[in-house]
């Protein structure tokens, strides 16, 4: 037997039955129309039928008065539908002899052909109202329940079940009216309030009406039992086979209440699903949406492919566990948000840095020291003491890895291979090599990072420069230290501190990664044109190696040796005949006229531009090596930026003396000019004077108003007259004591109206009395003095141990040196035409006087 196909809706409550609407066109009411108290009438109580076919049911219980299409698809009940028609209109040939069958519920529902043990013994018995054959050989059927019964015997099993039936009394305590009252109206009151909050309209209002139409309380509570959807079978038979009528009310009542509860709970899932599916489903629309437009610009749709390769990446960056923990977090958080965000980007870029970051990626150091040795040798001319320096240090980190060593630093001009030796040592140890500039860097957040929460916000300098080293061991030169700023923005230094110190630098945290990170396998090495402005702190943690400025004769060996076969594989001359011929004559013009350096870099740009003209010399089919004399020089570079020229026109006149200065990119020459007008003793100081080169200005003019008269300078002179100095600024700011004799020599020719010779420079401090002190930057001062083209120079006697020492031979020889303890001897060499006069001495001035009451003496 097929089941009705009764459509249970949880939701909605009450049962809905499509089979009926198919039959019968429109939804046909549940019970039988019948009105006032109903018994299981029909047959009298206990009157038993015999040879009843039985109609077995699958997980229907069918009561008095239910009114219920079925649909017939077992062979042995259409074959048992057929025979008890048949035996019908055999009983009663009128015609109106109506079929009844036994209806019983099946136990188990999966039996196909149930037998006697397979069915409840209590059943209903119905009148079959309607049948029609289908073509696929079922049979739709419409029964009407009449009245309880129980099995007496099964006289019958096969094709089909028959049975002796009794008639069973279902109103046992009927009369009890007034105690059923309450509960009655309780049910009928809880079934309104249902049917009103539960059914659709259409539906409401066919069960409204069969409501009204439950006249007994018994039928109240069969009422109940079939139309409840959260009963079960079990539950309903049960009530089936209740006869009290009290009893079954009570059934029924506590069927009612559980239902509720089962709404309740069903509500409350409902209202969770909805709103949890309305989110997913909005979400899946836009995702959707944005797909669809994407597609439509052909970005195409990646991102699955794209967030597998990112989880990937995460995985396999070898990260500590904190930062993995970290980035998994934020790749979860990503797949919750929409790709187009903001939001989306800033976490996207973030997991892209720390993926990129080196956490376990390392080079194998070799502590070869031959091998170093070889290679600082092959890339470096001369330098020894440096190159000795980096090979105890390298044999040192040999023996002890771990060595919290100090931190090198390169202190010298530009130019004079700092880097290149940062390089070799990377080379020498198999490190890989970072370079990072500290020059104008002023903002902490540059070292360390920006906090995530500022848009844009970056990784700091130093893991950005580990992320392009690709490995967390690499050589790591910090360019400049020298050149670091401070404002309001924070103190760099004080975090570069952090980056050196070894017993910090090993939970090294950057402010956009927000994880530790240990640098301290990181070699790092400085550099810095001139340790003063370093901040104490910082050039304690370091060892400084000075490098100076390298001789005319050095440059052409660095030339010919290291810089010009650079520059020719650079422009691809690696073929002999291809290659232009560089004379000595030619390098040393370059390094003379062209490049006014200590260093090497201007040097080596002038070779390069050579270069590049040759080759478009060889573009455009001139055949042979072109031959590089000074004459080629001369047509290549334009025309020489020489100083000498430019030395003698600015000492032509009286008032300019030349002066030797050090500045943090090497040596260099100064003019110090004075000037005398009428006016009323007033001393200005104009130029680029500092604060120290000013005190010198005030001593040179006591010393030349107490002496002047020895050298024929009128006494008095400045009593109608104000003076001027001035020192132009030049390419580079020049500060320093040392011009103190030259500020003399420019007065004194100013004064007497002799010019200096512009062959002749001079540096040196003075006393109020005379004396020369000694000053910095002797070798770096000569070199200078030499590539201007100067042969003679003035120094003080006190400084001849370190021009013996620092001076190579070759700068000693091309100059004429004059050592000098005071400015009596001093005066002679500058002004030989100047017969001294016997020394008188001048009034002795007392200390705290000002320039300007000096001037009034
Ligand atoms: N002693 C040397 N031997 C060989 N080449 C040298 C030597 N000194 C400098 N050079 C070359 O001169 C050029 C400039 O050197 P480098 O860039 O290392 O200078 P630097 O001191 O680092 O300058 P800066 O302070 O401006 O960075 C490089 O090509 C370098 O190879």
């Amino acid at each position: 037997m097929g089941r009705s196909g009764g459509h249970r809706n949880v939701l909605s409550g009450f049962r809905l039955r499509p089979d009926t609407e198919r039959i019968r066109g429109r939804q046909a009411p549940m019970s039988d129309p019948v009105k006032g108290s109903v018994t299981d009438a029909g047959s009298p109580q206990g009157q038993v039928h015999r040879m009843v076919p039985v109609l077995p049911l699958r997980d229907i219980v069918v009561f008095p008065h239910s009114f219920l299409p079925l649909s017939v698809g077992r062979k042995s009940t259409v074959q048992m539908l057929r025979d008890a028609t048949r035996e019908a209109a055999e009983a009663d040939p009128s015609g109106s002899g109506k079929v009844m069958l036994a209806v019983l519920t099946q136990k188990d529902d999966s039996v196909d052909n149930p037998g006697e043990d397979d069915l409840y013994r209590v059943g209903t018995a119905a009148r079959l109202e309607k049948q029609v054959r289908m073509r696929e050989g079922t049979v739709r059927i419409v029964i009407r329940g009449s009245f309880r019964f129980r099995v007496e015997r099964i006289v019958q099993t096969e094709p089909y079940v028959r049975a002796d039936i009794r008639v069973l009394d279902g109103t046992v305590g009927a009369n009890k009216t007034v105690e059923f009252e309450a509960l009655t109206r309780k049910i009928r009151e809880e079934l309104q309030e249902m049917i009103k909050t539960d059914l659709f309209p259409r539906a409401r209002e066919v069960m409204k009406t069969q409501l009204a139409r439950v006249g007994s309380a018994g039928q109240l509570a069969d009422f109940v039992a079939e139309q409840l959807p959260s009963l079960n079978t079990e539950m309903r038979q049960e009530i089936l086979q209740t006869l009290s009528i009290e009893d079954r009310l009570g059934l029924a009542y506590a069927a009612i209440l559980r239902e509720k509860q089962v709404r309740d709970l069903g509500r409350s899932i409902e209202s969770k699903v909805k709103s949890e599916v309305g989110r997913t489903q909005r979400e899946f629309f836009l995702r959707e949406q944005m797909k669809a437009i994407q597609k439509e610009l052909g970005e195409g749709d990646d991102s699955t492919k794209e967030m597998d390769e990112l989880r990937e990446k995460i995985e396999k960056a070898g990260m500590p566990e904190e930062a993995e923990k970290e980035a998994l977090r934020e790749f979860r958080r990503l797949g919750r948000i929409p790709p187009a965000s903001a939001e989306y980007t800033v976490g996207r870029t973030y997991l892209d840095w720390l993926v990129r970051v080196p956490w376990d990626k390392r080079t194998e150091d070799k502590y070869d020291i031959p091998r170093a040795k070889d290679i600082l040798e092959a890339d470096h001319y001369d330098l020894e003491k440096v190159k000795d320096r980096i090979l105890e240090f390298l044999a040192v980190r040999e023996r002890k890895p771990d060595q919290k060593g100090p931190i090198l630093c390169f202190a010298g001009p530009p130019g004079v291979g700092k880097t290149s030796l940062g390089r070799s040592i990377a080379k020498a140890v198999g490190r890989e090599f970072v370079r990072l500039s500290l020059g104008g860097i002023r903002d902490e957040a540059e070292i360390r990072g920006h906090r995530r929460t500022y848009i844009g916000a970056l990784p700091g300098q130093i893991v950005q420069g580990l992320v392009r080293a690709g490995t967390r061991n690499p050589v790591f030169m910090l360019d400049e230290v020298d050149k670091l700023g401070m404002d309001f923005r924070g103190d760099p230094s004080s975090a570069l501190l952090e980056v050196l110190d070894p017993e910090q630098n090993d939970t090294f945290r950057d402010h956009y990664l927000d994880l530790a990170f240990d640098l301290s396998d990181v070699l790092f090495i400085a550099t810095a044109n001139m340790m003063d402005p370093v901040p104490p702190a910082l050039r304690d943690r370091m060892e400084i190696l000075g490098l100076q400025g390298y001789t005319e004769e050095e440059k052409i060996q660095i030339a010919v040796r290291h810089i010009l076969p650079r520059q020719l594989e650079n422009h691809g001359l690696e073929e002999e005949e291809d290659q232009p011929v560089f004379g000595r004559e030619s390098l040393a013009l370059i390094i003379r006229d062209y490049t006014r350096e200590a260093g090497l870099r201007n040097m080596e740009r002038s070779i390069a531009k050579i270069c590049r003209k040759a080759v478009r010399k060889l573009a455009e089919g001139e055949a042979g090596p072109l031959q590089v004399s000074p004459e080629v020089v001369s047509e290549l570079l334009g025309a020489p930026t020489s100083l000498s020229r430019e030395l003698v026109e600015r000492v032509s006149v009286p008032g300019v003396a030349v002066g030797l200065a050090w500045t943090p990119v090497g040596g260099d020459i100064l003019f110090a000019e004075a000037s005398r007008m009428k006016g009323n003793t007033r001393l200005t100081l104009t130029g680029q004077l500092g604060d120290v080169m000013k005190e010198s200005a005030t001593a040179a003019l006591s010393w030349v108003r107490q002496h002047g008269a020895t050298y024929g300078i009128q006494t008095g002179f400045y009593r109608k007259s104000d003076i001027h100095f001035h020192v132009p600024e030049g390419s580079t700011p020049k500060d320093g004591p040392s011009a103190g004799i030259t500020l003399v020599a420019a007065l004194i020719s100013v004064l007497t109206g002799t010019v200096c010779r512009p062959e002749l420079a001079m540096t040196g401090e003075i006393t109020l009395t005379g004396h020369v002190l000694p000053v910095g930057g002797i070798k770096e001062k000569l070199l200078a003095a030499h590539r201007y083209g100067i042969r003679e120079v003035i120094l003080p006697r006190l400084n001849e141990g370190s021009f013996l020492e620092d001076v190579p031979d070759e700068i000693r020889d091309a100059l004429q040196i004059h050592l000098v303890s005071n400015l009596e001897e001093t005066i002679p060499i500058i002004f030989p035409n100047l017969a001294p006069a016997p020394t008188i001495p001048g009034p002795s001035i007392a200390a705290g006087t000002t320039p300007d009451q000096m001037l009034m003496q």
